[in-house]
């Protein structure tokens, strides 16, 4: 797929853009602080509802302006789409498919797909493991959107259950037998949501891991990278049967009531769990240095685009203000890998860092206009 057509208004610092991309490469490239990533921001919020820059949309609003709207014209299998997202902070998106409104902005999630590398994702390997989980749960979303679904309601199962383990661990008393009943009912909505996420988990890394060792030799040569889930039961070996993992959590629940009385949190489930990321024997997190990292990082997003592409399409790869964080033979294997999709959006500050062989149309952005140079 790709994107044709991107039109902006009150998107960050433009009023106003309107901009005809092509498939293949298209580069960006301007002086810092001209509006270069705000536009591959604007593709990736489209496609995704969120941004890789900030967790609430009041920034995305032009400064003074009440609301923004994204446009994209989307090419899929030759068919078009058009798809917008009226942005109000504070209050709902609204969304328009072909003009017409459609009731829930979410109807639009997995039409437009976009895998985004920034300068950001470098959390992905330094970072709590919460940035991590977070990862595997967008990668997820975008690749089977109803898996958001999932994921809320884990999220609503964990804040009650949290309410009434805080609310025990306050009276610092022995729970009665009602509260008890009540947590018993939760353990079972978490260990049964719980049971979903993680299963989805476990298997999107067996299919993850041999992408990301792939991508990350082929960037680096010699480095091994690899992945492991580590869940919350400190199980070795998880199987992915529902079922199973229900009980497995219900049971990992029950002998860890005490404590979590005690603390007042849930101490099981897949919102403890880790996904490590490991170079050669070392973790990577504390261990790699600042270019391996990046690279790790770069390997993680070239995998998920494997991943997606392998589901049917290409997803449009975005690649921002990457080039200048690697050496010469690092881009030069990174322009090979990305040189065969069907649409790569770059951004670089000057034009020195993208690969020459990197061709494809070429734009100047400057002061928040773009144009087409090449
Ligand atoms: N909501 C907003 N309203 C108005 N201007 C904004 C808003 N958000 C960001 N900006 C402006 O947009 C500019 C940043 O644009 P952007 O991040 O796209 O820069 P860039 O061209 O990618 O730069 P760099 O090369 O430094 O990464 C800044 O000048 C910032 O002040």
């Amino acid at each position: 797929m790709h994107v044709a057509h991107l039109s902006l208004a009150d998107f960050r610092s433009y009023a106003s853009a309107e901009i005809a991309l092509d498939p293949g490469v298209s580069t960006f490239v301007g002086p810092n602080g001209q509006g270069k990533t705000n536009l591959v921001e604007a593709v990736g919020y489209v496609a995704t509802h969120g941004s890789h820059r900030v967790a609430t949309d009041a920034p995305l609003v032009r400064q003074g302006a009440a609301r923004a709207v994204v446009r994209a014209g989307v090419v899929r299998d030759e068919r078009r789409a058009l798809l917008e997202l009226e942005i109000n902070p504070g209050r709902a998106n609204r969304a328009r498919l072909n003009r017409s409104p459609v009731p829930k902005p979410r109807e639009l999630l997995g039409i437009l797909r976009t895998v985004l590398f920034a300068p950001e994702d470098l959390i992905l390997v330094k970072g709590d493991p919460g940035e991590r989980r977070r990862f595997m749960d967008e990668l997820l979303t975008a690749r089977a959107p109803r898996f958001a679904g999932v994921r809320s309601d884990y999220d609503r199962v964990l804040k009650q259950r949290n309410a009434l383990l805080k609310s025990a661990a306050a009276h610092r008393r022995k729970p009665g037998a009602e509260m008890l009943a009540t947590l018993d009912v939760w353990d079972s909505h978490l260990a049964r949501t719980g049971a979903e996420l993680l299963a989805a988990r476990l298997e999107l890394v067996t299919a993850l891991a041999p992408l990301v060792a792939k991508a990350y030799t082929a960037l680096a040569p010699g480095g091994v990278a690899d992945l492991e889930y580590r869940n919350s039961l400190d199980a070795p070996e998880l199987s992915t049967d529902r079922g199973l993992l229900a009980a497995a959590l219900q049971e990992g629940l029950a002998r860890s009531r005490k404590s979590e009385l005690e603390r007042g949190v849930s101490l099981v489930g897949p919102h403890r769990d880790e996904l490590l990321l490991r170079l050669g024997e070392l973790p990577a997190r504390g261990y790699a240095s600042h270019g391996e990292s990046w690279s790790f990082a770069l390997a993680l997003r070239l995998a998920a685009f494997e991943l997606l592409r392998a589901d049917g399409d290409d997803p449009v790869l975005i690649l921002d203000d990457v080039f200048a964080e690697l050496d010469t033979g690092r881009r030069t294997r990174l322009a090979e890998l990305v040189a065969p999709a069907e649409q790569v959006l770059v951004t670089a500050a000057v034009p020195a860092d993208v690969p020459e062989t990197l061709t494809g149309a070429a734009y100047d952005v400057a002061e928040g206009e773009v144009h087409r140079v090449r």
